[in-house]
């Protein structure tokens, strides 16, 4: 048994996410499965849910091909989004090709780095932790703006990440790379919320 969460497979790193997951739960010596998902039924059987890096057009149109956006909209769990998954996640975006979630409260811009730094590693700073996280950025959108039902966690020269209840939304790759302090950070906030009374 142990802890459920899904890795939205429409499109995007999926199996990244899945190795690192199954790292974190592996550290903290629990149980659990980790999967891909494609299936809108299978969205509220979760504990969290995973919405990769990829392309964000892409994904937004998949996930209204499979009716994706009432459950996740209304899902009870957390929600870790990542790259593109942030491009999703906020209230607002840049695109109108994206249809936001507005699950976070947060603006989102896309490719927010410019072509210079389409692609590269960055010290990110973690708020409450004083290492430094090596950030990759791929075509990395940046957070904009934070309303106030969301926190600004992650900075590196603009806000990088947020978190707000059990979800959290991260402009580069924790996935790649090997330092699990994100995964590790977001579990422990879900399990948090999933008992907070
Ligand atoms: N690595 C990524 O997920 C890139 C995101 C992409 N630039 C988008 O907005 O869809």
């Amino acid at each position: 048994m142990g802890i459920k969460i899904g890795v939205c497979a429409l499109q995007g790193d999926v199996s990244e996410h899945i190795r690192a997951f199954e790292a974190a739960l592996s550290l903290l010596g629990e149980g659990g499965d980790v999967f891909p998902f494609r299936k809108a039924a299978d969205i509220p059987l979760c504990d969290a849910i995973v919405l990769p890096g990829g392309e964000s057009t892409t994904i937004s149109h998949l996930l209204k091909k499979n009716n994706m956006y009432g459950p996740l909209r209304t899902f009870k769990g957390g929600i870790f989004a990542t790259c593109a998954g942030l491009v999703l996640i906020g209230r607002e975006v840049d695109d109108p090709r994206v249809e936001p979630l507005g699950i976070m409260d947060i603006a989102v811009g896309r490719n927010a780095f410019g072509r210079q730094r389409d692609s590269c590693e960055m010290a990110v700073t973690i708020a409450g932790d004083d290492q430094p996280f090596c950030g990759y950025f791929i075509r990395a959108p940046v957070i904009v703006s934070v309303g106030p039902e969301a926190t600004p966690l992650c900075y590196a020269d603009h806000i990088v990440g947020a978190v707000q209840g059990p979800h959290m939304g991260l402009s580069f790759h924790p996935e790649l790379g090997g330092d699990l302090r994100l995964h590790l950070l977001f579990l422990e906030r879900l399990r948090a919320y999933a008992t907070a009374p």
